[in-house]
């Protein structure tokens, strides 16, 4: 490590420094400002979303002992302010040249039906004449590929004088990349994680978008590197965050929609899906099987809006298994109409967002 005190030593030993419900670096969650070092003494200001985070007293004090430990530091000033997502300046993100609004859908859990939401809130844009396009980031499960009827399907590469670009695939309405076109099926997670990084970019910037209205992202589900190389790489219109009425799958999204707001990226709001089922016998009968309300009650809670309700329906898991998403196979049935509500209500608020 360098002997100088200056702005890079300083944030060098603050990058271990974390956020302790995200445990991220602070400093990569861009919550470290205007670092000054005058005659030994340091200071910064530490970025919360909040002004009433019950952990500030926590953090400071993490920060201050680990500024402390440098040699020739005689004193550590940490001013502590909070800005809203809406505040925060995204100075260092590059758009994606003709790509209008990249949105990102996001769970804390896995399986709670992310990208089912996803690919049907694309099909359901795309079928109002909007231009929409898809990555699917997940290296968990890239299962878009199959919810679209494209898993046959391979990425063109095409030579070109900037370099090489992707060629989307495209069905439905919807032109998509996904992560299962470059990985291979049996290679285990752990290889899959650090190629992450690399093909995310390669994803935004290497792809033929054209004209996009919308650039809908499947990601992962948590909040680990895959969200932050996102939301560091490219301005965001929203993030929208998937749960089911379950406590555990809405604790984890709590985290996740910390997260987004943390780095400037507005919520649009929660989808619950799963919110109860209906009984392909019994139509006009609806059983709440992992309890009712706890997505409106977390969107009350974290000050964000419900977008809706998805029941249970066996034939939404069936178009996904077909790929023929459910807004294209049945756009009557109950799931088909409130994710298509969905997806109308997240276009409303992304140009509201947009007048703002
Ligand atoms: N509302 C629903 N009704 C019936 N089946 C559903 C519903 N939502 C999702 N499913 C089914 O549940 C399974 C998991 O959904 P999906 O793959 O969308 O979840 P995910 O959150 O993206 O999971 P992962 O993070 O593991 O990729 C799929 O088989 C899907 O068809």
């Amino acid at each position: 490590m360098s002997e100088v005190l200056d702005v890079s030593t300083i944030l060098e030993v603050l990058r271990p420094v974390q956020d302790p419900e995200l445990r991220k670096s602070l400093v990569e969650l861009n919550m470290i400002r205007n670092v000054k070092v005058d005659a030994g003494l340091v200071s910064f200001t530490l970025v919360l979303t909040t002004p009433a985070c019950p952990l500030r007293e926590f953090i400071v004090e993490d920060c201050q002992k680990a500024v402390k430990k440098l040699p020739g530091v005689r004193d550590v000033k940490v001013d502590v302010t909070a800005e809203t997502p809406q505040q925060k300046s995204l100075p260092d993100r590059t758009g994606i040249a003709g790509v209008k609004n990249i949105l990102a859908v996001s769970s804390g859990k896995g399986g709670v039906g992310k990208s089912t939401v996803a690919v049907n809130v694309a099909v359901a844009l795309a079928q109002t004449g909007a231009k929409v396009g898809m990555i699917d980031a997940d290296i968990y499960g890239p299962n878009v590929p199959t919810m679209l009827g494209l898993s046959e399907a391979k990425v063109a590469v095409r030579q070109t004088p900037q370099g090489e670009v992707l060629e989307p695939a495209f069905n439905h309405g919807v032109k998509m990349v996904s992560m299962g076109f470059l990985i291979d099926k049996d290679q285990p997670v752990i290889w899959r994680g650090p190629m992450l990084n690399g093909i995310i970019r390669q994803f935004l910037y290497q792809v033929e978008w054209g004209e996009l209205d919308y650039l809908i992202v499947d990601m992962p589900p948590g909040t680990g590197d895959a969200q932050l190389t996102l939301v560091q790489a490219v301005p965001m219109a929203g993030a929208v965050i998937v749960t089911t009425p379950q406590n555990v799958a809405l604790l984890d999204s709590r985290k996740g929609l910390k997260m987004f707001q943390q780095m400037g990226v507005p919520v649009l709001g929660i989808v619950e899906n799963m919110s109860y089922f209906i009984p392909p016998d019994l139509p006009d009968r609806q059983y709440d099987i992992f309890g009712s309300g706890g997505g409106e009650k977390t969107a009350t809670e974290l000050g964000v809006s419900l977008l809706g309700c998805v029941p249970l329906e066996i034939p939404l898991r069936q178009g996904g298994d077909r790929g023929i998403p459910i807004v294209a196979a049945d756009p009557d049935s109950a799931s088909a109409k409130a994710l298509t509500q969905i997806a109308k209500q997240i276009a409303a608020k992304v140009s509201v967002a947009a007048l703002a």
